[in-house]
């Protein structure tokens, strides 16, 4: 049967995971009702010491007493008690104990959000993705998981998983899988008062394992990461992977219709590394303003998470503010925190003593999250799909059921094509035979290939006896006479590559001025585009004449300017070396009057002229010098002089024009007298 659903085997599936210790649990015994909080305090290296002691049993923590009692704080060694604490590098216990339980409940249709918070180094980015080639986190155990469940599910029941990756760096959104797009957070109103969407957001329809590791790795080389001061490759931007589990149950008759009763399922498991909080750092300026923005953006999680757990402690009815909208992250949490979804934390610590403090931030915020409320239901729908088709992010929606509707439509006209008479026509011998049936293989190639195509993006569940006996798929590819050495999954994941392949293409090629395909459209269209140009560049040109001539005029004028200054300066410099010239003779002419007058006034009594100008006309005022009480003109002849001497040369260094004013005119006239 053409485009029938992909069965997931359950065999490769297992292979490929190494761990086959999931069994798919169809009754919602563990329904959380509250957020789950693990601590993880990350080893001790050789030469390290630790600032905690810890009991498992009761997954207890505190602080080593000798530290404690340095503590200024009174509770220093007060013990904290959790639901689960991790001393070791085992992933697979951590992950059996907080994540998996997470896994089951997206199968069931319900929300859930899994996220790793503490300083940088302390081990988030080992919990969330394992370390290098061993120990693999949470992340590829949920995603191996959740193919596992698939397999296991009801063969009742079919699927369709897709995902979206994308990192918060800086406050800037950006899509891993599509780096070119700028995706926005928007309200999704219709979903809620808290609810969000992101668009626009590449996401990827994935059928094994081995395709979402190869599209995270994809993701992987656009992501940022750095140094800092404690970890040599640390996150500095905060990571998102959603992945959306759709299913309904099948319907032997009628696959392809949503119909009431048939229990459409959508969930999210939203898997987050938060980017580690750093002190300042002695790094770059980017780098500071790159770990400032983290650290923002943890703060705005830790209000948001005090705000929730407020209003759980208080138990107020109307919903206190919640400050959602003070970052990218707390944004793209709130679908999640806001009450919708299924809650699991790590919250990790690094044991070193010189980080008591952040490891005590981090205790804090682990106890605070423990407060916030779920109230998380299945997403579980009875065939009436139009909440989620309006929806905002109408195409990512309820995708199963749009491609089951498509799926039915192919089917119809691939029957209506062949039950189609065929219409003999007679044939020539000089010409080649032209049926009208001739296009038909064409049209139906193409429908069953988007059938196939659409096949291979839906899994169904069930055992693997059953699948043995379905009918195999008629491929394209192997009417394209490729062969098929592979093995079924990873055939299936070429062809998907291929398909996403042609889908970037596709987007690509629409962007792209089309060219006609008439020879004689093209020319036209080419003639025009260069009568474009030469427009253009018409006007280009006489923009420049235009201008010109201003241009020319401005700058004629500012020389003429300067050349009027510099004739001005001149001017002036000339004039004061004439003053100055002026100043001197007369100053010279003064010193010889005054020591004349003074030479005629030693023997006898002081002249008359003298005294009738006393004691104004004492030759220090004259030559503007203050009158100086103790050294009256007659006391001393010798010492006046000095003094007039003195007096000289200070007017002379200073070259004040009101001294040369005064030589020029006032003292001229009085000698002249
Ligand atoms: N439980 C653990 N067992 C063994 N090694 C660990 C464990 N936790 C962390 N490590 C090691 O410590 C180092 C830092 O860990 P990791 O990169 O996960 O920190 P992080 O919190 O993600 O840091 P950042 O926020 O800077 O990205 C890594 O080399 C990692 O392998």
């Amino acid at each position: 049967m053409p485009g029938a659903a992909q069965r997931v085997d359950v065999a490769a599936v297992e292979a490929e995971l190494g761990d086959s210790s999931f069994v798919l649990d169809e009754i919602d015994a563990d329904g959380a009702d509250s957020v789950q909080v693990h601590l993880r305090l990350r080893p001790t290296a050789e030469d390290e010491e630790c600032a905690w002691r810890t009991t498992l049993d009761t997954a207890t923590i505190m602080l080593d007493p000798g530290i404690a009692a340095k503590k200024l704080q009174p509770n220093a060694g007060m013990a904290y008690h959790f639901d689960g604490l991790h001393t070791d590098s085992s992933n697979a216990s951590l992950y059996a104990s907080l994540a998996r339980p997470l896994v089951q409940s997206v199968l069931r249709g319900y929300n859930a959000l899994v996220f790793a918070y503490g300083q940088t180094a302390s081990g988030k980015t080992f919990t969330l993705s394992g370390g290098a080639n061993e120990e693999p986190g949470i992340i590829p155990r949920a995603v191996c998981d959740i193919f596992q469940g698939i397999c296991q599910g009801s063969s009742k029941r079919e699927y369709l998983v897709r995902l979206s990756y994308l990192e918060i760096w800086n406050e800037i959104v950006k899509d891993l899988l599509d780096p070119t797009s700028t995706p926005q957070v928007r309200d999704d109103r219709r979903r809620g008062p808290n609810a969000v969407f992101i668009a626009p957001l590449q996401e990827e329809i994935v059928s094994s394992p081995s395709q979402v590791f190869d599209l995270l790795a994809r993701g992987e080389e656009n992501r940022h990461i750095g140094a800092t001061d404690w970890n040599e490759r640390s996150s500095r931007s905060h990571t998102c992977l959603k992945i959306t589990v759709e299913s309904w149950e099948r319907d032997a008759l009628h696959d392809d219709e949503a119909k009431v009763g048939r229990h459409y399922r959508i969930s999210e498991l939203h898997l987050i590394d938060l980017a580690g909080s750093e002190r300042n750092s002695f790094y770059s300026a980017n780098r500071r303003a790159e770990g400032a923005n983290i650290n923002k953006s943890l703060l705005s999680l830790s209000k948001v998470i005090y705000a929730l757990s407020e209003r759980q402690a208080t138990g107020r009815p109307a919903p206190a503010h919640i400050p959602y909208r003070d970052s990218k992250l707390t944004r793209i949490l709130q679908n999640s925190l806001n009450g919708s979804a299924r809650v699991a934390v790590v919250c990790t610590l690094n044991p070193s003593p010189a980080m008591v403090e952040e490891s005590l931030g981090t205790i804090n915020f682990a106890r605070r999250i423990k407060h916030v409320a779920v109230r998380a239901q299945p997403n579980e729908f009875d065939g009436d799909l139009s909440v989620l088709v309006g929806a905002p992010c109408t195409e990512t929606q309820a995708l199963l059921a749009r491609y089951r509707a498509e799926m039915g439509a192919l089917r119809a006209k691939v029957a209506s094509l062949q039950q189609a008479p065929r219409t003999p026509t007679p044939s020539t011998p000089d010409s080649a035979p032209h049926t009208p049936t001739q296009s038909k293989p064409v049209s139906l190639d193409a429908l069953q290939a988007r059938l196939d195509q659409l096949g291979t993006l839906i899994l169904r569940g069930g055992s693997v006896q059953e699948s043995s006996a379905a009918p195999h798929p008629v491929s394209p590819a192997k009417r394209r006479g490729f062969t098929f050495d592979d093995p079924l999954p990873r055939v299936q994941e070429k062809l998907h590559a291929a398909l996403t392949k042609i889908g970037r293409l596709e987007r690509a090629l629409a962007t792209r001025i089309m060219l006609p395909e008439m020879a004689d459209e093209k020319d036209r269209l080419i003639g025009d585009l260069l009568q474009q140009v030469r427009e253009l560049e018409v006007v280009c040109q006489a923009q420049r004449e235009d201008d010109a001539p201003s241009y020319e005029a401005r700058l004629d004028e500012a020389e003429e300017k300067i050349a009027a200054r510099d004739a001005f300066l001149e001017e002036l410099t000339v004039e004061c070396a004439r003053l100055r010239r002026a100043n001197k003779e007369l100053v010279l002419l003064a010193h010889q009057e005054t020591a004349r007058m003074v030479e005629a006034a030693q023997p006898k009594r002081r002249s008359p002229i003298m005294s009738l100008f006393a004691p104004q006309l004492r030759p220090a005022t004259v030559l503007g010098m203050a009158p100086c009480a103790s050294t009256p003109l007659q006391s001393s002849p010798l010492r006046a002089w000095k003094q007039h001497k003195a007096s000289i040369v200070s007017i002379d260094a200073s070259e004040s024009e009101s001294s040369s004013d005064l030589s020029n005119s006032g003292l001229a006239e009085l000698l002249e007298e």
